[in-house]
């Protein structure tokens, strides 16, 4: 939801009206976005999960959505429509390609969804967050980067307090729902560094609603000031005010990372399609702005080690924020503005 929010704060700023479209679950994450937002509720469905009666559903929830968007969109007239994957996107794209109004989608990881490979070759433009990114042949691509939210953005390039004897705070995000994964290693791995460290340090840990009291009570127990919670809603501050940030890499986590400048130490999601968090986590690795450690090999051990490296090294942590930085784009909403309208004036002038 993040890159659309990002947009619609782009699009408002420059005086568009905005709409999001969305399905019933989407509808309920669109907390963060301005009042200014119309939220359209739509219906739509996916085939990759629910029971066989779902799956047997769903084409015909899908079309009711297209229809049911299409009507809306011959009264309101878009002057764009964008999309940004996943199936709740498929009722405004389906309508605006039956309706041949202008449209986009953005794709945030180096491969294409499944929704947004349906659209690539029936959208004006295809917009993407990570370059190189995988395409059919013959479709028109712009490398606009990924589009964080104004809160991030703000705080591009924020001033970076190297480890040293004085408060530090280590942020641990699991993407948008926590990782399990995450919540077993990092604890271990935090209560066994040198007391001198932890006298000195403040843990953010986001963990799933289930594994909340554990990790909480596990942190409590050895001495760790630690704050647990199923979703901050201030990861921006958290994030600039942290030393080291562990995460998984979903492309919205590494763009934040990227932008705010922060070292990392990320676990990529080894079931994510065609492997796409590794090749997101590779923009930083390479960059020498984080450490990688697979699933394969992520061991409390490993943990402890790469968070030892960026804590006990602060010439080596500044480092790595500058290399964060250096692959940061705090303009992507901008320039994904700047896309919206250009599609909109050529329209105009067809
Ligand atoms: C498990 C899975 O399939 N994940 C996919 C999902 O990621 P998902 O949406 O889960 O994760 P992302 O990293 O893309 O985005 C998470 C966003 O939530 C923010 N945040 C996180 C924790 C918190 O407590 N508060 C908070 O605000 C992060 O700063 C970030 O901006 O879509 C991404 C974009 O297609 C993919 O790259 C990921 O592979």
């Amino acid at each position: 939801m993040f890159p659309a929010q990002a947009l619609s704060e782009a699009l408002l700023a420059r005086g568009w009206r905005v709409k999001l479209s969305t399905d019933a679950r989407g509808a309920r994450y669109t907390g963060g976005f301005s009042h200014a937002v119309e939220v359209e509720q739509v219906s739509s469905a996916t085939f990759a999960r629910g029971g066989i009666l779902a799956k047997a559903a769903a084409p015909f929830r899908i079309a009711g959505g297209v229809l049911s968007m299409a009507a809306r969109m011959r009264r309101d007239r878009p002057d764009v429509v964008v999309g940004f994957g996943g199936y709740p996107s498929i009722p405004a794209l389906g309508a605006a390609t039956l309706l041949k109004l202008p449209r986009m989608i953005h794709e945030q990881n180096g491969i294409l969804g499944r929704v947004n490979e349906i659209f690539a070759k029936r959208v004006d433009v295809v917009a993407c967050g990570t370059w190189p990114t995988e395409l059919p042949e013959g479709v028109e691509a712009v490398h606009t980067g990924n589009p964080v939210r104004r809160a991030v953005w703000e705080r591009a390039g924020a001033g970076y307090i190297v480890p040293g004897d004085y408060p530090m705070s280590i942020l641990v995000i699991g993407g948008s729902q926590g990782a399990r994964i995450l919540s077993d290693v990092v604890p271990p791995a935090i209560a066994s560094l040198p007391m001198e460290t932890l006298r000195h340090l403040r843990v953010s840990h986001q963990a799933r609603d289930e594994d909340g009291e554990r990790v909480a009570s596990y942190y409590a127990e050895n001495g760790v000031d630690a704050e647990v919670e199923p979703f901050f809603h201030d990861i921006p501050a958290r994030m600039s005010e942290a030393q080291l940030v562990i995460s998984r890499s979903g492309a919205s986590s590494v763009a934040d990372l990227s932008v705010i400048g922060r070292p990392s130490v990320l676990i990529p999601f080894a079931a994510a399609a065609g492997d796409h968090q590794t090749a997101n986590a590779r923009q930083l690795t390479e960059a020498g702005a984080a450490i990688r450690i697979p699933e394969s090999k992520l061991t409390v051990e490993a943990m402890t080690d790469a968070i030892r490296a960026v804590l006990e090294d602060p010439d080596g942590a500044l480092q790595m924020h500058r290399a964060a930085l250096s692959v940061g784009r705090p303009e992507a909403a901008e320039e994904l503005a700047a896309l919206v309208e250009d599609l909109a004036e050529k329209d105009k002038s067809r």
